[in-house]
């Protein structure tokens, strides 16, 4: 792939000739969603989230720990429910979900073909073009997995939440499988997908209680310009929880 000199001299692919993929009804891979500038902005804010309190945590689960170390904003998700605080931690307040993850998520869930009207509500008022088209979602939990080399994350649906809108997930660093399966269960058929720095994959619709995981990343495959080792997930997601008693 031809190359360019970036603003700190590193090399950046031109473009990404990869082109958007529906996986399965409602469930589109959307690769290289994420420029390079992007991607930087999104891995510091990671750092941020990570650092205590209510930073990067093991998750214990029922069946066992995770082997993703995981830090939420907006939000906390344990398992298996959401809460304002880091429940099954160090007691935190989880940190505030950022309007412009929100409004990254919106825009990259009308990518993939969510309209606003999908949501039930129509783009603001005397806004045309893409700021209309992006929705309006309210998006308000992020939950980042860091997986070191070996990690991985078994199949599962995201049902915690209440809202039927989309999850949209942006990747960071190294490469993985993602395999995305079917609403009936764990087993096949499933389609695997590759998942490289700043694509992203959004699933909603008749997609969005699917089963996914990941088997496996591919270790070493980050670009180095990006300064990270390992790979990071953000899934941005609509909790349809409101008030006091969420
Ligand atoms: O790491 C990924 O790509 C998927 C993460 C995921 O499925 C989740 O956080 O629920
Ligand atoms: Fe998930």
């Amino acid at each position: 792939m031809e190359g360019v000199q970036g603003p700190e001299g590193e090399l950046f692919p031109i473009e990404d000739v990869r082109e958007p993929v529906t996986v399965a009804p409602g469930a589109v891979h959307l690769p290289g969603r994420l420029g390079p500038g992007r991607q930087r902005e999104l891995l510091a804010a990671c750092r941020v989230w990570s650092r205590p309190p209510a930073g990067l945590r093991t998750v214990r689960t029922p069946g066992g720990v995770m082997s993703v170390r995981q830090v939420c904003v907006g939000l906390h998700w344990y398992p298996y429910g959401y809460a304002r605080t880091v429940v099954d931690g160090d007691g935190a307040p989880v940190k505030p979900f950022p309007a412009w993850l929100g409004e990254w998520a919106r825009r990259t869930a009308a990518a993939a073909g969510y309209a606003a009207e999908e949501a039930g509500e129509a783009g603001e008022a005397g806004e045309a073009g893409a700021a209309g088209e992006a929705g309006k979602y309210a998006y308000d939990i992020g939950l980042v997995n860091f997986y070191p080399p070996g990690a991985r994350m078994g199949m599962h649906r995201d049902g915690d939440e209440r809202s039927a809108a989309p999850v949209v997930s942006f990747s960071l660093g190294d490469a993985c499988v993602f395999r995305f399966g079917n609403t009936a269960g764990r087993s096949r058929p499933w389609t695997d997908v590759e998942l490289r720095s700043g694509d992203a994959f959004v699933f909603g619709g008749p997609s969005r209680l699917a089963y996914h995981g990941v088997p496996r990343t591919r270790p070493g495959t980050a670009p180095a310009a990006l300064g990270l080792a390992g790979r990071l997930n953000v899934t941005v997601r609509v909790s349809g929880l409101d008030g006091p008693g969420r």
